[in-house]
């Protein structure tokens, strides 16, 4: 009812529009850390509940090849999570001067392995070894990374399911799924088109009834792309590049990214942070998760929860 109703104050003999500009109060924080904490509690009493009915337990095999530091750090996290879920982990640490066969055959010794449920073949590899070819001599059963072409293409088909949906995206639906965000029906909006994040998070939005809209590198215009979402996943690997200027007031950030930053007041000397630039985005969106807290955590849950399937599907069909 006041809508055209225009407030001009005189100031002087200088009639301006009074614009009251007021920060929105901040978006809540999506605690992805405590959410994945939850799943983990929830993973761990099917465990438990496994060993009791078929005395077994979920394997996961975990491959690493290199000494990538970042990669390192990802993959003693993977395996504490599984030890604490009650998980056994079947490590494989390879040198990086490792020829491609060999990693073939750890691929396949895993997939041979009755013991082994889940095999995830840590990313990137070193650049002699064709990553495809690798992902391709994973068990589409034990393909807890969800990364297999089959996985991926059942994932892309209207009326089919994947057996494994790749961790990170899984984790950003159950987000929103946990923090009351309804999905079908809304403008999505993904930066990002990479196999493992960008694409399987446009592929699941779209499955949930979302309306899709994939950002990438040669896109024009993305920020006006992106404004217009209810939804936004940031998947883009650049530190902070969704301003808050690019976010429509009351959409939902589910923020990805992890860039490491130099920072000479840590003692590491880097921080992480989002795609998002979280300090503005948060006075726009109305729900938002931080990094790190957010989806990492969740990635880590969702590799848990797929072991889990994969060795009840195993013991349970
Ligand atoms: N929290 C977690 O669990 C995980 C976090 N990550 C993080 O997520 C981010 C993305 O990872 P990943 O998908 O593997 O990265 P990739 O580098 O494989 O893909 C990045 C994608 O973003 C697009 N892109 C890059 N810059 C821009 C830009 N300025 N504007 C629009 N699009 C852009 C690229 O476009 P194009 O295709 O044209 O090159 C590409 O599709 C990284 O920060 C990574 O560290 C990744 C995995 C798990
Ligand atoms: N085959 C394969 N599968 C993967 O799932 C895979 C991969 N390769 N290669 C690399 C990316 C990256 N990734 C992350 C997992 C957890 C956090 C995570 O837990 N991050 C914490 C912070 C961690 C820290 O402090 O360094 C957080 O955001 O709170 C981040 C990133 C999985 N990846
Ligand atoms: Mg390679």
């Amino acid at each position: 009812m006041f809508a055209g109703v225009a407030v001009a104050v005189g100031v002087g003999g200088f009639v301006a529009n009074k614009v009251i500009k007021k920060k929105s109060p901040p978006a809540d924080i999506i605690d992805g850390k405590a959410i994945a904490a939850t799943i983990r509690l929830e993973i761990k009493e099917a465990v438990n509940a496994m060993q009791a009915k078929y005395k077994k337990a979920p394997g996961l095999a975990v491959v690493i090849v290199g000494e990538r530091k970042d990669s390192q750090t990802y993959v003693r996290m993977k395996r504490k999570a599984c030890a604490e879920a009650g998980i056994v982990s079947f490590d494989k640490d390879m040198p990086a001067s490792s020829t491609q066969e060999e990693v073939l055959q750890a691929v396949k010794d895993f997939n041979a392995n009755p013991n082994v449920h889940g095999i995830l073949v840590q990313l990137p590899l070193p650049k002699h070894i064709d990553e495809q070819t690798i992902l391709e001599a994973i068990s589409l059963s034990k393909d807890v990374d969800g990364f297999h072409p089959l996985n991926i293409g059942a994932l892309a088909m209207k009326g089919r399911d994947p057996l494994f949906v790749p961790c990170t995206p899984k984790g950003c639906i159950e987000l929103l799924d946990r923090s009351n965000v309804e999905i079908k029906g809304k403008i999505a909006a993904v930066v990002g088109r990479s196999n493992i994040v960008g694409m399987p998070a446009a592929m699941l939005l779209q499955k949930r009834d979302a309306t899709v809209t994939i950002v990438h590198s040669r896109t024009p215009g993305a920020e006006s792309i992106v404004k217009k979402a209810d939804i936004i996943i940031a998947a883009a690997g650049s530190a902070e590049m969704v301003k808050g200027s690019w976010v429509k007031s009351g959409a939902v950030v589910i923020d990805v990214g992890t860039n490491s930053v130099d920072d000479a007041t840590k003692k590491t000397g880097y921080r992480l942070v989002g795609d998002c630039a979280f300090e503005e985005v948060k006075f726009v969106a109305s729900k938002i998760t931080p990094v790190p807290g957010g989806v990492g955590p969740m990635t880590i849950a969702m590799l848990l929860k797929n072991c889990l399937e994969g060795a009840q599907r195993m013991y349970a069909p």
